[in-house]
């Protein structure tokens, strides 16, 4: 197929070397290039430190530059590959060393190596992806190829196997909101190997060092609720907007994206189906997104994606910058797959894991499993969650919390003896009624002492609204993996019209549940949107008001969003 042009995309920004970390240990003495080179025994030790520190702190991975000196110049080849030698002698055994790239900067060679922590048979880093778009976007086709590592030939082949398997996993399902998984090993290397087209999930965890688990959250309007459910309780790392090459952006498209900027969620795009797309289509259909991207309520910086080099930028640089990666790609013939696939391998989990804090799990699905019991499926915020720790469950209708013991843990399907902060996981539990537990309830440590509650007050801002909204006003109250209809009681303005902020005072309607302060919230009912931050939760027996002072930043970002409305094809607000 001919290149498009390129439209009026934005450069990659030039590879910025990773900035120094906080440490107690002064590294001034070894921050240079030639010190890789021939390090003395002091500065090696030195970097030993250095490394184990960074490694640490980056979950057990990290990018390592060889060449970026304080004089800004490169390497020669043999002092480069001196480096080299000194880095691989650095990391002990567990850890594999590989090469990103290697390039002359003008003034000598500097290179990229990703070191990976190989973690035990059953452990692995868990990075969660929620797929959105709109209906044929070659959503399924897309995963079906990445996952199950054979080409679309256009006509369902691949969505076929992906359905397949999904039919028959579906006994040993642990969330009701569809997922796939794709490993990856220390090396960087993809472990999933279908055998006669059925995935081993066991088998992919304890072959992988990273695994990706796609949250599939796209489709059609009508589902709109569960799509909002699985952005807010299912703890998403990243968004996958998926843009089909001929059909750009329709339907959910925009509706999806608003969603994950007002929650947060950094995004990225995979334009499909680029092998069957006319090139002034795809040139018109890529301006569009572009200009979405880059308006004033999106603030985004688009990158097209093209070279290997461009993948190791945006990987780096997603998750602290304003970054929106696009990939156009083709499930048929393959084209910029690698590409894609090398950018989920270098992508990292938002979420530290937090060890030293007291355990904190929210429950998005229950079930009930013959011969095992109540079995409670979620994600752990923070801590650390053994088998046979006993935890506070609840609230229960009156505002309670009773201790429950944790019988056994899955993490995807897989046996473990521990789960913490950032993963996702099932518990069996002892002796309590799969009825008794529900949806938005949390396992949380008795040093938390849980307070359940009734109301809250938080800080909306109104994206859409037909009228106005006043008190009494009521619609459903999406946070974490809480969903239920609240009733606004007062609020900071006598009325509230789209576009409008305002502190509002909440009281849900059927249970008390449990919250915490600075949640991302969205409220909405039918195409009344609001999104926000829970300021302040009212435990039962404290109605004192305090006052708080709140970051007005992200709202006003989200606010601008709404500069979008020219652009929307109906000339409603159609986007959160
Ligand atoms: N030529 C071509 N066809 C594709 C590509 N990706 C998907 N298709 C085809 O497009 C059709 C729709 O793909 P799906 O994967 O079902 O789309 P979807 O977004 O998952 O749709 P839903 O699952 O219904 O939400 C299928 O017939 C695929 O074979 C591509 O890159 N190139």
């Amino acid at each position: 197929m001919d290149k498009v042009e390129e439209p009026e995309t934005v450069a990659s920004p030039l590879p910025e070397p990773e900035m120094p970390m906080e440490s107690e240990t002064d590294y001034s003495s070894i921050r240079g290039k030639m010190i890789l080179v021939s390090p003395s025994t002091e500065e090696y030790e030195l970097l030993k430190k250095q490394l184990t520190e960074r490694l640490e702190s980056g979950n057990g991975e990290i990018i390592y530059d060889i060449g970026h000196g304080e004089d800004g110049k490169g390497l020669t080849e043999d002092e480069y590959n001196a480096s080299v030698a000194t880095l691989q002698s650095l990391v002990s055994e567990r850890i594999s060393c590989v090469e990103l790239r290697k390039w002359d900067c003008g003034t000598g060679i500097v290179g990229q190596y990703l070191l990976r922590t190989e973690l035990d048979h059953n452990d692995f880093m868990e990075i969660r992806v929620a797929v959105v778009g709109n209906v044929d976007a070659g959503k399924s086709t897309l995963l079906g190829v990445l996952t199950h590592g054979e080409l679309d030939n256009g006509r369902g082949h691949a969505r076929q196997r992906l359905f397949r398997h999904k039919h028959e996993a579906e006994t040993g399902r642990t969330s009701s909101v569809g997922n796939d998984i794709l490993g990856f090993d220390s090396m960087g290397n993809v472990v999933n190997k279908p055998d006669h087209g059925t995935l081993d999930w066991v088998k992919i965890c304890e072959k992988s060092s990273k695994v990706i688990t796609f949250i599939d959250l796209a489709g059609h309007e009508r589902y709109l609720k569960t799509t909002v459910f699985g952005m807010t309780g299912h703890a998403p790392d990243f968004g996958m907007l998926m843009i089909g090459a001929n059909a750009g952006i329709v339907g959910m498209t925009k509706e999806h994206l608003g969603l994950a900027l007002a929650l947060s969620v950094p995004v990225f795009v995979v334009v499909t189906k680029i092998d069957m797309c006319p090139p002034n289509v795809l040139q018109d259909n890529l301006k569009l997104l572009i200009r979405i991207l880059k308006s004033s309520g999106c603030r985004k910086v688009p990158v097209m994606v093209k070279t290997k080099d461009d993948v190791i930028v945006s990987a780096t640089n997603f998750v602290s910058q304003r970054l929106c990666p696009i990939f156009q790609v083709s499930n048929v013939t393959g084209e910029n797959l690698e590409l894609l696939t090398m950018f989920l391998n270098l992508l990292k989990t938002r979420m530290p894991s937090q060890d030293d804090k007291p355990a904190e799990f929210q429950i998005d699905d229950t079930y009930s499993v013959p011969g095992v019991g109540t079995v409670v499926s979620g994600t752990t915020l923070a801590g650390v969650i053994r088998l046979n720790d006993t935890l506070l469950l609840g609230p229960d209708p009156l505002g309670r919390f009773v201790p429950i013991t944790v019988k056994s843990i899955h993490r995807k399907r897989m046996s473990v003896h521990e789960v913490r902060g950032g993963q996702t996981a099932s518990f069996a539990l002892k002796k309590i009624k799969r009825s008794a537990i529900r949806k938005g309830m949390v396992m949380v440590s008795p040093a938390l002492n849980p307070q359940a509650c009734w109301q809250f007050e938080g800080e909306i801002l109104v994206l859409h609204h037909p009228t106005t909204i006043s008190s009494r006003y009521q619609a459903m109250v999406h946070c974490g993996s809480i969903r239920q209809t609240a009733s606004i009681l007062s609020m900071s303005r006598e009325c509230l019209r789209t576009g409008d902020k305002a502190r509002v005072s909440f009281r849900f309607i059927k249970h008390p549940e449990y919250l915490r302060r600075g949640q991302r919230m969205v409220f909405r009912e039918g195409r009344t949107k609001a999104v926000g931050n829970v300021l302040r939760p009212e435990p039962h027996a404290q109605a004192t008001a305090r006052h708080h002072r709140h970051d007005h930043r992200h709202l006003n970002a989200v606010s601008s969003f709404l500069n979008v409305i020219p652009l929307a094809p109906m000339g409603i607000f159609r986007i959160y």
